[in-house]
């Protein structure tokens, strides 16, 4: 049969020749899943059944249930490791404190985060080549951004204000809102308050960086069943990356003219103290010198891509949270009486929200039941690197955390599978002095915001905003869901997302 197919192709009849790519990609695939798999033998396999081909039905298995098989494999070999497929590779999951440790404390050339990610995201099809190969912006977003937040809180609220007067007005009777659509939005017009000013009032605007980060995790999810070779041509037919960039640049060129032009002038310090203290701004600062990153082009991809980093994780984190407090009502009053008696004292800053403690122990228990997936902290092994439990993970193994595992463990945590709205509050009270339990700590048992080097630097921004958004409805709506039930989580593989068709019902606080 194979040397009848191979005579037909000699011929060149291109009925055979797509058949034979077709047939030569799968039997490459096997024969690589073969070979690693021949390479991770030692560690233990969940959800793969024991026949030829067992790995692309475990892989199917995966995708329809990997919150339930990570926890089989959590459970069952509790403080160690195991496999589970993914469509092109396996994933090699290391479960309990002590690995989580082993993880954190990695040198990036042994656990590369960068390389982990590429290959979840297809970075450079998705996002941009450059942004890949070099994301100077991940160092603007740890530093410079990061010490602004203070600075740039004033406008921050005043945009909450704004945005919810636009997107969500107050009515005296109920009203049910699309709430993916509209927190989508508000978030996006709040951080880009803070990354480019007035502009985030522009509606077509907010709509190109919204919809370019819906686009890279639906892009991400095609290309997942790709073969290397064909990801170019497809991202470029059918992709958004160039789309989006070229609709980013419309909008960006004219500032991003005059700042480069005021930069050629004067650098970084402007007459009178002029220059506009954002994202922009600091980018250009961190592409002073370079002259890849100090063009158009490549600045506006650049600010789809911290968009990215920003708006999809900000709005799951608001949602998880409004629809957990929207089905149980009874925690509102608490928190309302928190940030009024806080703002009473303190206005709107940042040191008030700062102070939020039971706000602050709300979202970061909605993020401890709901972390939005299954395993995080992703890294690829640069080399053969063993764990202190002697297991050695050969070069080019894809490792991950179990997060909804170990942050539902009752061992870590007492009633660990309960939704407990204020267990970090009281933590905090019993806590000695300068102990870091608020939510942007990181720690191994909390991974949301990763670990290590690479934990999230953009975690700092991301709380501040949860908490505006949060305090800003709390304050000035009634809200609830419908029947008063929680909508259900979507889930396909490892990502989850609160559920993006739900509606909430709002009107003016009474
Ligand atoms: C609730 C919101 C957010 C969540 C849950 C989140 C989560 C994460 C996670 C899990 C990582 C990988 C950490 C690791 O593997 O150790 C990460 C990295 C990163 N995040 Fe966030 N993030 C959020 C908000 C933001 C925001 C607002 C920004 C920027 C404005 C941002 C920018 C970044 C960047 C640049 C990295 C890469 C850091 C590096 O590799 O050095 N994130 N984030």
């Amino acid at each position: 049969m194979i040397s009848q197919l191979a005579g037909t192709v000699v011929t060149g009849n291109p009925i055979a020749l797509a058949a034979a790519a077709i047939a030569g990609f799968f039997i490459f695939r096997l024969l690589r899943n073969l070979l690693s798999s021949s390479s991770l033998k030692g560690i233990p396999t969940v959800g793969v059944p024991n026949y030829p081909f067992g790995f692309y039905v475990g892989a199917w298995n995966y995708i329809k249930n990997a919150p339930a098989l990570t926890q089989e494999g959590y459970d069952k070999y509790p403080g160690g490791v195991f496999k589970v497929p993914l469509v092109n590779q396996w994933l090699v999951i290391l479960n309990g404190r002590e690995l989580s440790e082993d993880l954190k404390k990695a040198p990036d050339d042994c656990l590369s985060m960068p390389s982990a990610i590429n290959s979840m995201l297809h970075m450079e099809y998705t996002m941009g080549k450059e942004q890949y190969q070099d994301p100077y912006h991940f160092g603007v977003v740890r530093n410079t951004m990061t010490r602004n937040i203070g600075l740039g809180f004033p406008d921050m609220r005043d945009e909450t204000i704004a945005a919810f007067q636009d997107l969500l007005p107050a009515t005296d009777d109920w009203s049910a809102s699309p709430a993916m659509e509209n927190v989508i939005a508000i978030v996006s017009r709040i951080s880009n308050r803070f990354f480019v000013g007035m502009k985030c009032r522009d509606p077509d605007y907010i709509k190109v960086t919204s919809e370019f980060t819906i686009k890279v995790t639906q892009d991400t999810a095609w290309l997942h069943g790709l073969p290397e070779f064909i990801k170019p041509l497809a991202e470029s037919l059918f992709g958004h990356l160039e789309t989006h960039t070229t609709a980013a640049m419309n909008h960006l060129q004219p500032i991003l003219e005059y700042r480069l032009e005021m930069d050629d002038k004067y650098g970084p310090n402007w007459p009178n103290g002029d220059r506009p203290n954002d994202m922009i701004s600091w980018l250009i600062d961190g592409a002073r010198g370079h002259p890849m990153r100090r063009n158009i082009r490549s600045l506006s991809c650049t600010m789809l891509n911290v968009n990215f980093g920003a708006l999809h994780t900000i709005t799951q984190g608001v949602l998880h949270a409004l629809y957990t407090l929207a089905a149980h009502l009874q925690y509102v009053e608490p928190l309302r009486e928190e940030i009024e008696s806080v703002v009473e004292a303190e206005g709107w800053t940042k040191a008030a929200i700062d102070k939020m403690v039971k706000l602050d122990s709300f979202l970061k228990e909605s993020a401890r039941y709901e972390p939005g997936t299954a395993v995080n902290v992703l890294r690829r092994a640069l080399k053969d690197y063993t764990l202190s439990n002697g297991v050695t993970l050969p070069a080019g193994t894809l490792i991950g955390l179990p997060i909804m595992a170990q942050q539902h463990d009752e061992q870590i945590y007492e009633n660990g599978d309960s939704f407990d709205p204020f267990r970090y509050a009281r933590m905090k009270e019993t806590a000695e002095e300068g102990s870091n339990i608020q939510m942007t700590t990181t720690s191994t048992d909390f991974l949301l915001f990763g670990l290590g080097r690479r934990a999230c630097p953009g975690r700092f921004l991301a709380v501040t905003e949860l908490k505006l958004i949060m305090s800003h409805i709390l304050l000035n709506y009634d809200f609830k869901v419908k029947d008063g039930v929680r909508p259900d989580n979507t889930w396909i593989a490892v990502a989850g997302s609160a559920n993006p068709t739900a509606e909430v019902l709002f009107r003016k606080r009474r």
